[in-house]
C-alpha cells in the first residue's frame, strides 16, 4: 500500500467535511464519494454521522447500496461514526426505516441514549486508541455483538439509568472493531486537533 491511501467519505448526507479534514490530517488522501465510479477508486470508506434513515434511502437513490455491500463483503476497510455505525450493522433493533449493510456482526439501537439527553460529551478509554473525548449526538449503542467483534469502548450516562446495562457494567458498547471494520457511536471528527481514531483507521487501510 502506498504511503497515503485514498479514503472515501460517503457524501450523500451528514458530517462529510469534518471527516475529510480529519482523514487528510491523519495521512490519507480523502475524497467525497457519491457515485459507484468514485467508490471503485478508494482503499477505504468512511460512513459519517447524520441520519441513517435518510442515508439508507439516498444509498438506494444513488445506486450505491449494492456496490458498497459488495466491496464491504470483499474486505474494503470501513469506519462508521454514529449513523455510519448504524448503517454498517447487521441489524437495527426495532426499526425498519434503515436497511443496514451488514458489514459488522452487531445489533444496534438507534437514538439509544434517550430523548432527555440528545447530546452529551464524556471522556472514554478506547482500546487500541487511548483516552478520547466522546461527543454523542442522538447516538446509537451496540445492543449485542457477535464473537468476531471486539469491543473497544463502553460508555454510560448518569442521567440515563438504562445506559448502564448488566452486560456492560461500565455502560453500553459504543466502539467496536471487526477485522477491518471500525465503528464508533460518537463523533471523533468533531473533536478538533485529535485525529487518533482516524489515524487508527488509516493504519488499518494501509495494513491491507
Ligand atoms: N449523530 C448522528 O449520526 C445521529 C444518528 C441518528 N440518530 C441516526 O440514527 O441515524
Amino acid at each position: 500500500m502506498n504511503a497515503r491511501p485514498v479514503i472515501g467519505v460517503l457524501a450523500l448526507q451528514g458530517g462529510v467535511a469534518e471527516h475529510l479534514t480529519a482523514l487528510e490530517r491523519a495521512g490519507a488522501v480523502a475524497r467525497p464519494v457519491r457515485r459507484p465510479e468514485e467508490l471503485a477508486e478508494v482503499h477505504g470508506i468512511v460512513l459519517p454521522g447524520g441520519e441513517s434513515t435518510t442515508m439508507s434511502r439516498l444509498l438506494d437513490a444513488f445506486e450505491l447500496t449494492e456496490p458498497l455491500r459488495a466491496r464491504l463483503a470483499a474486505g474494503l476497510p470501513a469506519y462508521g461514526s454514529c449513523a455510519g455505525m448504524v448503517l454498517l450493522a447487521r441489524e437495527v433493533q426495532d426499526d425498519r426505516a434503515v436497511r443496514p449493510l451488514g458489514a459488522l456482526d452487531v445489533v444496534v439501537r438507534r437514538n439509544a441514549f434517550g430523548r432527555q439527553v440528545d447530546s452529551f460529551e464524556t471522556d472514554l478509554d478506547v482500546r487500541e486508541v487511548g483516552r478520547v473525548r466522546g461527543v454523542f449526538i442522538r447516538a446509537p449503542w451496540v445492543e449485542s455483538a457477535g464473537p468476531a467483534v471486539e469491543v473497544l469502548a463502553t460508555a454510560g450516562h448518569p442521567e440515563v439509568p438504562d445506559a448502564s446495562a448488566p452486560a456492560a457494567p461500565a455502560g453500553r458498547i459504543v466502539a467496536v472493531r471487526q477485522a477491518r471494520v471500525l465503528a464508533t457511536a460518537f463523533h471523533p471528527e468533531l473533536v478538533g486537533g485529535d485525529e487518533r481514531v482516524h489515524r487508527h483507521f488509516v493504519q488499518t487501510v494501509r495494513a491491507r
